[in-house]
């Protein structure tokens, strides 16, 4: 049973291929996060799942309904959170979550919503004076009003500071405990790590990289740093160094543990130490600068 799924997806803007085929399923209750850089086709996917837009090519379904022919029905079960919300500025937090449990058949109790979301002490405060982060927390409280089986939330976090942020992705790994199944698009990769247990990363209108968090990561390089001893040049080290930053040597490595291993113990004989030792299995950001630094290369093999 999936929750959401894509086959194929093509959207193109007039001549501007946006989405150029597109394919992935998220699972319910899981929480997914869409990467990539700005323009890669992230909103637009996200917008035609919602049903905000139709599809050129290819399928989609969302809790097992087309979000376009079966749009009224979808509507009623998902939470979406886009980049600009439409509030009216000079409503109150509780008059705009009131106007909005209007139009909801079965809403949150309007405190128990903002509680969520942490906006209890925002209540009687107009929407324009509040901060770009706490805008984006009302808008959260929105999208989980309605209590959805599925929350579409695109860059959920932008604005907002760490301790907000934090209590965002508790509030989102919450839901998702409860069953519900989360789509998110993040630019803060750590964000997506700690967050979501599958993902994609687009660019130019394509998935590039993608399928369990865990997997993917592990099948990736891990990385070991250390400051290179003054007297050793990087091509007497027993593991190949593949960066210098600064004087310190950056070595990408299957296995990062054996490779510390093997440079301690090549360090101990000399009678040398690695300062500022740093052994750590790949992130995500590793993988994107891969995908970023394997592009570079490509474009130099067809200059
Ligand atoms: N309505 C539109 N008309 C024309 N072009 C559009 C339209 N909406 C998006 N695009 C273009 O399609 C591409 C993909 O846009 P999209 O918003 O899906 O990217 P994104 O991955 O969400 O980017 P970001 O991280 O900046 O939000 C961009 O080049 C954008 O300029």
């Amino acid at each position: 049973m999936t929750a959401i799924q894509v086959d194929g997806l093509k959207k193109s803007y007039g001549d501007f291929a946006a989405v150029k085929g597109v394919s992935f399923t998220v699972a319910p209750g899981e929480i997914f996060a869409l990467l990539g850089r700005n323009g890669a086709g992230k909103t637009t996917t996200m917008e035609i799942l919602a049903g905000f837009q139709a599809p050129d090519e290819g399928s989609t379904r969302v809790l097992g309904l087309d979000p376009v022919r079966d749009r009224s029905k979808v509507r009623a079960r998902i939470g979406i959170m886009l980049q600009e919300a439409g509030f009216f500025p000079d409503l109150t937090v509780a008059q705009t979550v009131d106007a909005w449990r209007d139009f909801v058949a079965v809403p949150r109790p309007r405190d128990e919503a903002l509680e969520l979301t942490g906006l209890s002490a925002k209540t009687t405060t107009k929407v324009r004076q509040l901060s770009g982060g706490e805008k984006r927390r009302l808008d959260l409280t929105l999208a989980v009003l309605s209590r959805p089986d599925a929350l579409f939330l695109d860059e959920p976090t932008a604005g907002m500071d760490p301790e907000a942020r934090k209590n965002t992705w508790e509030v989102i790994q919450g839901l998702a405990r409860q069953g519900t199944t989360i789509l998110l698009t993040t630019h803060y990769l750590e964000e997506a790590q700690r967050l979501a247990s599958s993902m994609a990363i687009m660019d130019q209108g394509l998935i590039v990289a993608g399928g369990g968090m865990a997997e993917t990561l592990s099948a990736e390089t891990g990385r070991v740093a250390f400051e290179l001893p003054p007297s050793v040049t990087p091509e007497e080290l027993p593991v190949p160094v593949v960066t210098m930053e600064g004087r310190t040597a950056v070595c990408r490595v299957a296995d990062p543990d054996l490779a510390a291993q093997t440079l301690l113990s090549w360090a101990g004989e000399r009678g040398l130490r690695l300062r500022g030792l740093e052994v750590r299995t790949a992130t995500l950001e590793d993988l994107f600068l891969d995908l970023a630094s394997g592009e570079k290369n490509e474009k130099k093999e067809v200059a």
